[in-house]
């Protein structure tokens, strides 16, 4: 079953379209990562999915229905972590998510277990006495992912939950995700991070100047484009015979050589891992090798022109 089905999105902030023909689809179980550089329009189609903007042209259906008219039905199974916390400070943790729950009618013992349960799935149970004012970074949007968790949605849509934070919290929140998805939650992913897509994602979807340029599994994209295979060699002797050899192997393109540390570059498929350790020997020994493959920052680089934005120092 589709749980999300957008198709020619247009949405438009003065003569700018934000969103130009935006198509993107869901299956049931999926987690999506959605990529894009910044200004791509990510956030606003996360919005318009949870009815926060409204659309200028095109249709949005959420679990086969369409997002029009009374939504509360709708809503009420999606989950939204937004890119802002929203979380209250002076609350603490707990009271939080009973302000959170309360919103969604839980109460009484149910609202208990979820409280727990949620507390437990982002590795907080320890902090639900204490005030958000006194956590860290990452602690705080552990939190925030809590509270939209509260309700139990079947739907949940993360607009970049990992943004300057420490390396355990991160670990945190993509373990939650991962455990989530094994319980048919269905998840929106929205990252600059290639290595959490790559640790999460079913597929990938990356969007650009409003609309969805490519998808698919990480494997395919990158097997979708022509590149090359790098191979970084740190000899004992870099002479000028040993360039010149590696040079005349065939598919090598290009031998980049700075002092003793060598990049050799090679036609995909070309195979001269062996060959290039081989030659290397001879001349005198290898001090290190390893061998590059594309990825999927290639990708997006290759279809965007652009790089992602640079990862920021998490702070506490
Ligand atoms: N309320 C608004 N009014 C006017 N312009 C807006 C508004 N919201 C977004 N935009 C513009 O729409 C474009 C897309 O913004 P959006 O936040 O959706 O991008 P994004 O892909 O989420 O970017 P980022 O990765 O930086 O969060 C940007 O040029 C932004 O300035």
């Amino acid at each position: 079953m589709l749980i999300v089905e957008s198709k020619g999105l247009i949405k438009r902030y003065g003569n700018e379209r934000v969103l130009d023909h935006a198509e993107l689809t869901i299956k049931e179980g999926e987690i999506v990562g959605l990529l894009g550089p910044n200004g791509a329009g990510k956030t606003t189609l996360i919005h318009a999915l949870c009815g926060l903007v409204t659309i200028d042209a095109g249709t949005i259906h959420l679990f086969g229905k369409e997002l029009t008219g009374n939504l509360t039905n709708i809503k009420e199974r999606i989950g939204l972590v937004t890119q802002e916390l929203t979380i209250f400070e002076e609350l603490t943790a707990k009271e939080n998510l009973t302000f959170f729950g309360g919103l969604y009618g839980l109460r009484g013992e149910t609202l208990q277990q979820r409280i727990e349960d949620a507390l437990d799935f982002v590795g907080l149970q320890s902090q639900a006495k204490k005030q958000p004012k006194t956590f860290s970074g990452g602690m705080k949007r552990r939190l925030n992912i809590a509270c939209s968790l509260i309700h139990q949605p079947k739907l949940l849509i993360m607009d970049e939950p990992t943004v300057g934070i420490d390396p355990q919290s991160r670990n945190h929140i993509l373990e939650a995700v991962r455990k989530l998805q094994k319980q048919g939650t269905t998840i929106l992913y929205s990252t600059h991070y290639m290595e959490e897509l790559q640790a999460i994602a079913s597929r990938v979807v990356i969007m650009d100047q409003g609309h969805i340029i490519t998808e698919g599994t990480i494997k395919d994209l990158i097997a979708t484009i022509q590149h090359e295979e790098k191979i970084n060699l740190e000899v004992a002797a870099a002479s000028g015979d040993l360039l010149s050899k590696l040079q005349q192997l065939e598919g090598v393109k290009q031998v980049i050589s700075e002092g003793n540390n060598l990049q050799i570059i090679s036609r995909l498929g070309a195979g001269n891992l062996d060959r290039t350790l081989t030659l290397a020997k001879e001349a005198g020994g290898v001090l290190s090798i390893s061998a590059e493959k594309p990825t999927l920052e290639d990708v997006f680089l290759t279809l965007t022109g652009k790089h992602l934005r640079d990862g920021e120092e998490y702070h506490e």
